[in-house]
């Protein structure tokens, strides 16, 4: 992909790791029978801040989310909310948020009702009830849907009225869990709208966003911590982790990404070290993520929109061939092969195709005049 396409609302916790934590999770590892689903986790929520759990299916995410929320028993590990230790508490006694996917509302209750449930479980006066889900409702602009059923609605205002259901209670701590994937895309983009504007309304929540898109998580969180494989592997600032992946899996995953192989010329000792790499027939200054050996075999990490086409031959660039052109709207997708050892296949965003020949012709490739992000070879992806 491009750039995250949607624009991120200025948040209360930018970069820093956070100071005051609204959500404490220590070592925390979580069994259904025999499978470990979540696996030494240590992660901290500041108040007001937004960390999304990205990863593909089954790495663990939901049940991070499920273990803070109460909804199951971690095998060890502790949690904690504002410093108080809930890792035994039930659910109902942690006064939290939660919206998952499928909205789960009372199909039997009308929309007003649903919204005043877990304030009713917590004996709010009747008059207090009536003002906190009109303020709900009206934060997520379904004040004129009171008296409807949920069958009555459509799946974005259903999932409107879930999350209008958690703010209810003004809980500190807000989990969502996929709260966009039941929708197509139409409603996805409008409601990551409206959860980027509730954010804003929202300075002093802690947020607990999982999601297997990128684009969510890139518009949506301050700090991104990256799942596989019941394990936390990359965890930081948004734009840091999207600008500087330390990882082959995370520069794959978030983001589209060509890692292009290279091998490193002179030992490098530590992150933000100047180090040239050899990538193809070209030498090329490289900003490595962590120390390299001489001799080491890497990857540079290229985005899509960061390589450019020129004519062949040229002899600052990689050779390649054309093998496919994707117009996107915004702008064409095109796949071509690296000549060369592997015959790598790598992705470039063009927005004409005036410089572009045709399918199985030849090209160059230019890497960006700014040095490529290098990562460990080999660590997956
Ligand atoms: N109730 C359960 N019983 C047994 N195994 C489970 C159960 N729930 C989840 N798992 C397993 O635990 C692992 C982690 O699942 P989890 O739902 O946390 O992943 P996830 O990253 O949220 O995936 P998805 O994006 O598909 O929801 C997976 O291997 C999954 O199959």
């Amino acid at each position: 992909m491009t750039a995250p396409a949607i624009e991120r609302t200025a948040s209360a916790v930018a970069s820093a790791a956070p100071t005051e934590s609204a959500i404490g999770i220590q070592d925390l590892t979580v069994r259904y029978g025999s499978v470990t689903a979540l696996e030494g986790l240590t992660l901290e929520v500041a108040r007001g801040e937004t960390v999304a759990l990205l990863g593909p299916s089954g790495s663990g995410k939901s049940t991070a989310l499920k273990a803070v929320a109460g909804f199951l028993r971690p095998a060890s590990g502790r949690i904690t909310l504002a410093g108080r230790d809930v890792t035994y508490e039930p659910p109902n006694k942690r006064g939290i948020g939660v919206v998952v996917q499928n909205y789960a509302l009372f199909p039997h209750m009308r929309v007003a009702d649903n919204v005043a449930f877990g304030l009713r479980a917590r004996r709010v006066s009747r008059a207090e009830v009536g003002r906190r889900v009109t303020e709900a409702l009206d934060m997520v602009g379904m004040a004129g849907y009171a008296r409807r059923y949920p069958r009555e609605l459509s799946g974005g205002q259903q999932q409107r009225v879930a999350i209008a259901r958690a703010l209810a209670i003004r809980p500190p701590v807000l989990l969502l869990d996929e709260p966009l994937s039941a929708l197509d895309a139409t409603l996805r983009a409008d409601l990551l709208g409206e959860l980027q504007r509730l954010r804003g309304e929202l300075p002093d929540v802690a947020i607990m966003y999982v999601t297997h898109d990128q684009t969510e998580a890139l518009a949506l969180a301050d700090r991104i911590a990256v799942m596989r494989d019941a394990r936390l592997v990359d965890l930081d600032a948004t734009d840091r982790l999207y600008r500087r992946p330390p990882s082959e899996f995370t520069a794959s995953f978030l983001g589209a990404a060509n890692l292009l192989d290279a091998r490193v010329l002179a030992d490098c000792t530590a992150a933000d070290d100047a180090v040239r790499v050899a990538v193809g027939g070209l030498t090329v200054a490289a900003d490595p993520t962590g120390a390299f050996a001489e001799g080491a075999r890497a990857l540079l990490v290229a985005r899509p929109h960061t390589l450019a086409v020129t004519e062949v031959d040229r002899a600052d660039t990689l050779p390649a061939r054309l093998v496919a052109t994707q117009w996107r709207g915004a702008d064409y997708r095109l796949t071509c092969v690296l000549e060369g050892d592997g015959e790598r296949e790598i992705r470039i965003d063009v927005t004409d195709l005036a410089a572009v020949p045709a399918l199985g012709e030849r090209l160059g490739v230019a890497l960006p005049a700014e040095p490529c992000v290098l990562v460990p070879a080999g660590a997956g992806g």
